[in-house]
């Protein structure tokens, strides 16, 4: 096994790490490892140094999504694999990819390593995604509670029923490039992978590594479709409602009649009427 690099998050999920860089040594003993750690800024160009000093086989992300998307930004295009201990407070992908919520399982799997394929979203030339981006109404309440020093679960619902009361739908025009439409909707997810962290099924046909994503439209309806959409939700059959569309492709561009709010991987990026999102097949192996 070569060398396996761990990119350390220490304020991911609110957790003690104290002992975290003890029990990956303890349980990987006999592999070359060595430890990174973000502080938050410049972590980008940080770990690119790193990562060119180390050359490891694998780095592993050791937070919630916003940890594996940096990671993922700084190996692609490079022969390392991605590798995840989910410590984050949104474990998205980890979840997806069924990876141990158990810390030390999870490290374990590095003692013999298998990789599955996974695809990548480019959104707006800019931007990396591997989970689920949105615009719209979950992009609004992430960034309200970004901005909410006091978190904790009081602070999400708190922000969860003020962005909900306040939702509203705009105008969308949705260029698939061999096909066109427009509708009004409340919430628009380009998803590479089927769950939310919090275990809501906004896509029940995402594949990870299918090279292509789906389009989640959620048109506006009326006030008693609410607990079938959520009921819906949760079991994983949301294209069963009149008020969902789940469209696959491969490459769209979406256009609002006004700035949204757009969250990618669970971190609020900022306010966009244009969003072009486009699929990058077969860019990542993790480590799962
Ligand atoms: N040392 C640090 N101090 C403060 N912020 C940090 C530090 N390291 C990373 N970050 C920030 O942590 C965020 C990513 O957190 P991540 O998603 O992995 O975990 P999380 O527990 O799910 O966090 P969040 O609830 O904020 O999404 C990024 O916004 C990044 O800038």
């Amino acid at each position: 096994m070569g060398k396996i690099l761990f990119v350390i998050n220490p304020i991911a999920g609110d957790t003690d790490k104290g002992h975290l860089k003890n029990d990956i040594t303890k349980i990987l003993g006999s592999n070359e490892i060595s430890f990174f750690e973000t502080t938050g800024e410049d972590d980008e160009t940080k770990l690119n140094e790193k990562l060119d000093d180390v050359s490891p086989e694998i780095t592993v992300a050791c937070g919630g999504d916003g940890t594996v998307n940096l990671v993922v930004k700084c190996i692609i295009g490079k022969d390392i694999k991605l590798g995840i201990i989910p410590l984050g407070s949104a474990n998205g992908l980890a979840t997806e990819l069924e990876i141990p919520a158990d810390i030390n399982q999870a490290i374990n799997l590095y003692n013999n390593p298998k990789v599955r394929t996974v695809d990548v979203l480019r959104v707006n030339d800019e931007f990396l995604c591997i989970h689920l981006s949105d615009i719209g109404l979950n992009a609004k309440l992430i960034r309200r509670f970004e901005g909410d020093n006091s978190r904790g679960m009081v602070s999400y619902f708190k922000h969860f029923f003020q962005t909900f009361f306040s939702k509203k739908a705009i105008n969308y025009s949705f260029d698939f490039e061999n096909d066109f439409f427009q509708y009004k909707a409340e919430m628009v997810v380009f998803a590479n992978a089927k769950k939310y962290g919090t275990g809501a099924i906004v896509n029940p046909v995402g594949e990870l590594g299918d090279r292509k994503f789906e389009v989640c439209i959620f048109q506006p309806y009326p006030w008693y479709a609410f607990f079938r959409l959520t009921y819906l939700f949760f079991v994983g059959r949301l294209n069963y409602s009149p008020f969902v569309k789940i469209v696959g492709t491969e490459k769209i561009t979406v256009t609002g009649e006004q700035p949204e709010h757009l969250q990618i991987d669970g971190e609020p990026i900022g306010k966009f009427k244009k969003v072009k999102v486009e699929v990058l097949p077969d860019q990542i192996l993790v480590v799962c």
